[in-house]
């Protein structure tokens, strides 16, 4: 029998109803779900007792006892955590429950190979400093979460168990491939249990409707304390692939907590705050600062003259200091005369592009994702130029 159709036998004996769709492997995305039949819109297709999700309530005693209680404010050990060290740590009896599910999730060579906080530490910090701006801030971010949890489980959890830290199956990397899977595969769940804890700790875990890989819409998505359900949001044909969306997310975003970089995402936008904070003085960015506007300068397609807050940061190189306080102290709209200064700050970033491309195009495999998302970037900012510029004639 193939792993995924065991996989919807054992799903069925906890409970978890599946209609109308089947897992089946997609090049370019591990597993997905496609229709197994037409469906028709709104028709539910994946219900989830509450019962079988993987949640703070099923790790395992002896793991919770350990660790300091998950609590308000990300105070006590993450769920995140607690997660990790529940897939870490299952020995054979509590595997073979779930054996189904872990006959279907990807290996460590699958996620190691995608996700940047995997990249061998070769690697990893000339690929770091090859990200662009929001990436390289979001992985700095990851790491320093990873490592905390890391020092928990190695300092307290192990110790506790007498389990001795760094060997074969308890090393660092094997705590690293259960605390990404966690991460790429858990949604979003709130019950009376979690409901005072922070965002990130609404976490839970559920087979099958993790296999629903992402795009920018798909179908949706809802939770009661009972249940998760998944429903169509349009049509399908048979055979189609039905996605949900893991979030509004850009390229950065995806490609640092998900291991991937799609061409098509309405959500995408850029941070070019190296380029535009060059720009500036220390005066003005103190200007900035205290105005509530340093930081977080974006483009995206829909917005080719930069975002607010870029229009008013690089304001500040084209009119005299008073009109533009007056002009924020207004929420006045940014003039048309900032339009030149944003060209010119994003012909310099194009420059920076095309550098960190040819950097990239010598990186070899490791760099492939990479590369592919500063291509993106670069007819992102080629295409807001050609608009400014014809808007400008
Ligand atoms: C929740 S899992 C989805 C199921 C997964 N494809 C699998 O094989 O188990 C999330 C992972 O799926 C992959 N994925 C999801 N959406 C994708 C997409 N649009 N393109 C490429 N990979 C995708 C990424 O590796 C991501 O970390």
């Amino acid at each position: 029998m193939e792993a995924y159709d065991e996989l919807l036998h054992w799903a069925q004996d906890q409970g978890i109803e599946v209609h109308g769709i089947k897992p089946k492997r997609i090049p370019g995305r591990g597993i997905g779900i496609v229709a197994s039949k037409d469906l028709k819109a709104n028709e539910r297709l994946i219900y989830v007792p509450t019962s079988s999700f993987r949640a703070l309530t099923t790790v395992r005693p002896k793991i919770r006892n350990a660790l300091p209680p998950p609590a308000p404010k990300n105070k006590g050990t993450p769920i995140h955590a607690l997660l990790a060290a529940d897939l870490f740590l299952e020995r054979p009896s509590v595997t073979k429950k779930y054996a189904p599910w872990h006959a279907v999730v990807p290996t460590r060579e699958d996620v190691f190979s995608n996700l940047p906080l995997a990249w061998p530490s070769l690697n990893y910090e000339k690929l770091h400093a090859l990200l662009p701006f929001n990436a390289r801030a979001h992985l700095t971010k990851q790491k320093a979460k990873f490592e905390k949890d890391w020092q928990l489980i190695r300092d307290v959890l192990l110790p506790a168990l007498e389990i001795s830290p760094n060997k074969g199956r308890y090393s660092k990397q094997d705590f690293l491939y259960h605390w990404l899977l966690v991460n790429t595969r858990t949604f979003y769940h709130e019950t009376s249990m979690t409901e005072k804890l922070s965002k990130d700790d609404k976490m839970i875990l559920q087979p099958v409707a993790d296999l629903l890989n992402h795009s920018d819409g798909g179908c949706e998505a809802a939770f009661d304390p009972s249940c998760f359900t998944i429903s169509a949001d349009r049509d399908y044909k048979q055979g189609e692939e039905l996605y949900i969306c893991y979030g509004k997310h850009s390229n950065d975003f995806l490609m640092v907590e998900y291991g991937f970089c799609p061409e098509k995402n309405r959500w995408d936008e850029v941070c070019i705050d190296d380029v535009v904070l060059e720009e500036m003085t220390e005066q003005e960015k103190e200007r900035l600062d205290g105005r509530g506007f340093l930081g977080e300068y974006m483009i995206d397609e829909r917005t080719p003259g930069g975002c607010y807050r870029t229009r008013v940061a690089l304001m500040l190189k084209c009119v005299r200091v008073e009109e533009w306080e007056r002009l924020v102290e207004e929420g006045e709209e940014v003039p048309r005369l900032v339009d030149g200064v944003v060209v010119r700050v994003l012909r310099k970033y194009l420059k920076r592009c095309k550098e960190v491309i040819g950097e990239l195009e010598d990186f070899g495999a490791a760099g492939e994702m990479v590369l592919r998302r500063w291509r993106q970037i670069e007819r992102l900012v080629e295409k807001s130029l050609e608009q400014l510029e014809v808007g400008s004639r």
